[in-house]
């Protein structure tokens, strides 16, 4: 099996490392976090230290998957690796319960969890997160960087720009098209078009307000 790395190692590596193992299509042979100590182990694998080791790891190493839950916080790594290692190989990790359709297409870095369902002929962008039971349906676009939380979804035909999250339980109706950097809340229904750099929410969703490039959401 060809090994990788995990960056990360908070609440959301959890669940990226046990989508990795369920796959057993890689070997994890550690975690590299700046906030921990090396050689202390969590969740089964040592802490290698941080970034900087991946420089010493020559060709030990196939890739690796940024396992940070906040879309800003994942770019942010993905830059600072690929500013020093361009080639770097990010994998993406679907877990086996997952049901993905004919024509799909999963980015680089990306991870697809538990009962997730992609529909026919979807796009999912590089670093995206679709948490359990998230539904895709057909000819959908993701662009980079987008969440979509637990029991999320979607009709076919939606497009949702980079950096946009779509909060847990939320749903959006077919062919709607949902700018970048937007937050979804909670619970919403999506009925027409979400522009850029907004948070909306309700049933049905309108906007209440305007986001900042990397403001938190979680
Ligand atoms: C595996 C995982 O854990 S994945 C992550 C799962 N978590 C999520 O999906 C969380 C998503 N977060 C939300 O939905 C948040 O409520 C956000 C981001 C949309 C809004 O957050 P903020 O802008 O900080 O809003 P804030 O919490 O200050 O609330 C402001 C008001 O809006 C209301 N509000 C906030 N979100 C919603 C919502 N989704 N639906 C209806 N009303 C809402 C609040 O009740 C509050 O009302 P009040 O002023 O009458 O008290």
């Amino acid at each position: 099996m060809e090994k990788i790395i995990v960056f990360g190692a908070g609440g959301h590596a959890k669940a990226v490392i046990d989508v990795i193992e369920k796959a057993g299509l890689y070997e994890i042979i550690g975690i590299l976090d700046s906030y921990k100590t090396p050689g202390s182990i969590v969740y089964g694998y040592e802490i290698l230290g941080d970034e900087q080791v991946v420089s010493n790891m020559g060709g030990q190493i196939y890739g690796g998957i940024i396992a940070i839950g906040d879309n800003w916080r994942r770019s942010q790594l993905v830059n600072q690796l690929t500013s020093i290692h361009p080639d770097f190989n990010f994998i993406s990790a679907v877990h086996p319960s997952a049901m993905v359709a004919k024509g799909t297409v999963i980015g680089q870095g990306s991870v697809i969890m538990a009962g997730a369902v992609i529909g026919s002929d979807t796009i999912i962008g590089d670093h995206c997160i679709l948490y359990s039971q998230a539904s895709v349906d057909h000819d959908s676009t993701l662009g980079n960087f987008v969440t979509f939380a637990p029991n999320t979804a979607t009709g076919g035909n939606v497009h949702i720009g980079d950096f946009s999250v779509i909060s847990i339980g939320a749903n959006i109706i077919h062919s709607i098209v949902i700018g970048e950097h937007t937050v979804i809340g909670a619970g919403s229904t999506v009925l027409s078009n979400i522009s850029d750099y907004c948070v909306a929410y309700g049933t049905p969703a309108r906007i209440v307000r305007t986001r900042l490039l990397g403001e938190r959401y979680l």
